[in-house]
This record gives structure tokens, sequence and C-alpha cells, in this order.
């Protein structure tokens, strides 16, 4: 069986992550694109003389030329600028748009069959853009950042109750914004539901809120911290997840941005929400059933992504089309 190939479009911080995470797993080989093909090409060798080390078998090329995804089976993009301390996610948007649509280019000439992963920020306006640029099917091009925001989640609940991170399943809801909604009725600690777990006393409430406060400013908590940049590592993991899920048609249930038509009451936009994902991209998108405050919170993010979402028409009003 031939080997798949992995676009990985944008070669900087997450991008780099990405090709090495996908050589130790050996999900394909791998192509890098950038813009600033020298930082492509480099960490393409530079990743490849660590097949040797560590032992896996993959190839790996650097490129600033699309005709080099030709073929590819997914695409996951990384392409544009981070945020720096003092600035919110949306800040990006202006520019991050005008990559869009390079990318999406690119993509629906050279990898029109791909499974597209999208990273770049503002998370869920640029792969809605994304998805009308390339003109993929909805159902093959995701966002990346429930798998992310959730894990942030789980993490710092590991951290609170002293159980195995593999023991916690956490969930987010909404955009990947300051009003993500962590979903405490549905995530659990050992199996037993957050709720519950307060109430025996094994957690505070104080404390469980300031978890779901954390979690909500998880990516700025970063940011203050690295100064000149943003997460890349568990970004990176998390876009390995969803993109190994499709390859390997393992059927599992992530949150990531998806195209809704109807789903949760929305239409026409790209939220975070639980889905399947397997060899086809996205199969089912799972419906939590929300409680009133859930929905209000649910409602509040969707309100900011399609804030963003109609700045995205009016810069470019093609896409309202
Ligand atoms: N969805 C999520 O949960 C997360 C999203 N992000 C976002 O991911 C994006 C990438 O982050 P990093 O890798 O840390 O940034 P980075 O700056 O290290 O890498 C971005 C790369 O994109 C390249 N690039 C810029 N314009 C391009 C174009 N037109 N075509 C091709 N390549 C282009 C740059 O040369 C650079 O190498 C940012 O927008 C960041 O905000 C970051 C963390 C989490
Ligand atoms: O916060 C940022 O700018 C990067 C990001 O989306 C995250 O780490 O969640």
């Amino acid at each position: 069986m031939a080997r798949k190939k992995i676009a990985l479009i944008g070669s900087g911080q997450i991008g780099g992550t990405l090709a090495l995470l996908a050589g130790i797993k050996e999900l394909g080989d791998i192509v890098m694109f950038d813009i600033a093909e020298g930082t492509a090409k480099g960490k393409a060798l530079d990743i490849a003389q660590a097949s040797a080390v560590e032992g896996f078998d993959a190839k790996l090329s650097g490129t600033g030329t699309y005709e080099a995804i030709e073929g590819a089976d997914v695409c996951i993009v990384t392409a544009g600028v981070p945020r720096k301390p003092g600035m919110s996610r949306d800040d990006l948007l202006g520019i991050n748009l005008k990559v869009m649509e390079q990318v999406g280019a690119g993509i629906k000439k050279y990898a029109p069959n791909a499974f597209v992963v999208c990273i770049t920020n503002p998370l869920d306006a640029m792969v809605w853009a994304l998805q009308k640029f390339s003109g993929l099917p909805a159902d093959k091009v995701v966002g990346m950042a429930g798998v992310l925001d959730s894990s942030r989640f789980a993490l710092f609940l590991a951290e609170a109750t002293g159980v195995s991170i593999e023991d916690i399943h956490a969930w987010t809801l909404g955009g990947h914004g300051d009003d993500m909604v962590p979903m405490v009725r549905h995530s659990t600690v050992g199996g037993v539901p957050l709720n519950q777990v307060v109430k025996s006393g094994w957690l505070n409430q104080d404390k469980l809120d300031a978890i779901v406060e954390r979690t909500r400013k998880g990516g700025g908590e970063i940011v203050a911290l690295l100064g000149n940049g943003s997460a890349f590592y568990a970004p990176a993991a998390s876009a390995i997840a969803m993109a190994e899920s499709y390859l390997k048609d393992k059927k599992r249930v992530l949150p990531a941005a998806a195209y809704l038509t109807g789903q949760y009451g929305v239409k026409d936009m790209y939220v975070g929400v639980p889905v399947l994902i397997g060899s086809t991209g996205v199969e089912k998108i799972i419906e939590f059933d929300l409680d009133k405050s859930e929905q209000d919170m649910f409602a509040k993010s969707v309100a900011s992504v399609k804030g963003l979402v109609d700045a995205c028409k009016t810069i470019a009003p093609d896409l309202a089309k």
C-alpha cells in the first residue's frame, strides 16, 4: 500500500511540530509548504535527519510552490500569523483572511480530495472562509480547536483531582474564543460527571469555576508566557489526532469546528461541536442535550463567531455569495 501524503501548509512553530509528530507516528510522507521556502526546506531536512535516530520511515520535503502538494490525502493549515501579548485572536482576521484565500486556491487546484484541518486563527471564521475559498465539500474541511480546549480542561482537572489524565474525559463546545463553553455536565473524572465530583466534595465549586475560566483563557495564558508567539505543541498534537482518525478510519469522536446545517440551531457556520471523524471526513455531528444555561453560553459564543464571519464577508464580499 502506497504511503499517504500529508501536506502541511505553514511550516512555522505548529507546522514543524506537526511534521515531527506525523513522522514519528508514520502517518505518511510529509510535504512542508511555506512562503518562507527556506524554513520549509530546512525543517523538513532537520526532521528527516531525526528519522535516522527515531527510526521512522517517512519522506520529508520542503517547498514554496503549491504543485508539490498535488494529490495530498490530508492538508493541515497553519499558514498566517499568530497573536502577540495584548492582541486577541480576532485581531488576526484581516491578515489571515488573505492567507486563507491563497491557501484555499492552492488546495482547490492541487489537493481537491484532501481532508483539510485548519488551525489558523481566528479559527472558526478562518475555517469557514477556507472552505468557501477552496470549494471542497464541507464535511472534508474542519477546524482544530476543541481538541486543544478540551485537553486544557482535562489537564487542569487531572491536576486538581490527582486522577490520571487518561481517566478524564473533558468536552468543550462553541467557538475558539474566551467565551467557549467548557461542558461541566458532560465531562467526567473517572467516569463521574463533574457536578457529582463537586457534590461529593472531591473538588470544590470555586476551584471548578477557576478551572473553567482558566480553560477559556488557556491560549492567552501561553501567549503571555511566551511573549513572542502562541502555543504550538498541544495544538499540533490535537490536529494530528484528527488527521489520524481520518487516515486510519478510527471514527473517533472529537470536538472540532464543523460546518453546521441546523444542528444546535446553527446554519452556514463553523462552530465547535463533537464530530465523528472517519475515512470520509466528518461522518456525524453529535448533538449534546443542552440545558438552558448551556444553551445561553453556546448562543453567546456562536454570536461572537457570527460577528467574525460577517467581518470576513465585508472584507471579501465574494464570500457572502
Ligand atoms: N486553532 C487553534 O487552536 C490554534 C491556532 N493557532 C494559530 O495557528 C497559526 C499558526 O501558528 P504558529 O505556527 O505558531 O505561527 P508561526 O508564525 O510560527 O507560523 C506560521 C507560518 O505561516 C507562514 N505563512 C504566512 N503567510 C503564509 C502564506 N500566505 N502562505 C504560506 N505560509 C504562510 C509563515 O511564514 C510562518 O512560517 C496562527 O494563526 C495561530 O494563531 C495557534 C495555536 C492554536
Ligand atoms: O491563543 C492563541 O492565540 C493561540 C490559540 O488559539 C490557543 O493556544 O488556543
